[in-house]
């Protein structure tokens, strides 16, 4: 079982951000989480230096649509990375499976279709409580780990 939390950094080895750009898809689905994984995301831009203004936000209905909305970011905005923000959560059917596995396949592709990488901050949890643990709980918020990530994959 996870007991650490796995979203502590050392500011001193992040890159130089002030003058970055960034776009956040945020998905709708379980929005009580997504938006915890949201704050996290910009509270650690910001507090690297990234300005307000240069966070641009867009909001999909759910984690399958993730894919268009980083896809229209990157046509349609001048950003240096785009984190991807969504949590799907096993309910009764395969549905979980199908939708886990677009998503980290579609992102994967714009990875490889533009040469501004998409960050993947998809929680794909069995319960609820591990998403509640993982966006600002016990276990720490993985927006603030992509937003770490996408500092340094913007500056590569
Ligand atoms: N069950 C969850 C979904 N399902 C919806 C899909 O993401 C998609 O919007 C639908 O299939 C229409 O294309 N989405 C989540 O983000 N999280 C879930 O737990
Ligand atoms: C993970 C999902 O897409 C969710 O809507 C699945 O729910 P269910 O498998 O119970 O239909």
């Amino acid at each position: 079982m996870a007991t650490t939390n796995l979203s502590t950094y050392d500011k001193s080895t992040i890159p130089n951000a002030k003058d970055l750009r960034f776009g956040i898809v945020v998905s709708e689905w379980n929005e009580n989480i997504t938006e915890g994984l949201f704050n996290g995301a910009k509270e650690t831009l910001l507090e690297n230096n990234v300005s307000k203004d240069n966070i641009v936000r867009m909001d999909v209905p759910g984690s399958f649509e993730l894919i268009f909305g980083c896809k229209k970011m990157l046509q349609t905005e001048k950003v240096d990375a785009v984190i991807a923000i969504g949590c799907v959560i096993q309910g009764e059917t395969k549905h979980f499976d199908f939708v886990c596995e677009g998503v980290t396949q579609g992102i994967k592709d714009l990875n490889l279709q533009f040469d501004i990488p998409t960050i993947f901050c998809v929680l794909t949890d069995n319960t609820m409580q591990q998403s509640i643990d993982r966006s600002g709980g016990k276990l720490g918020n993985k927006g603030t780990e992509a937003a770490v990530t996408a500092i340094k994959m913007a500056v590569l």
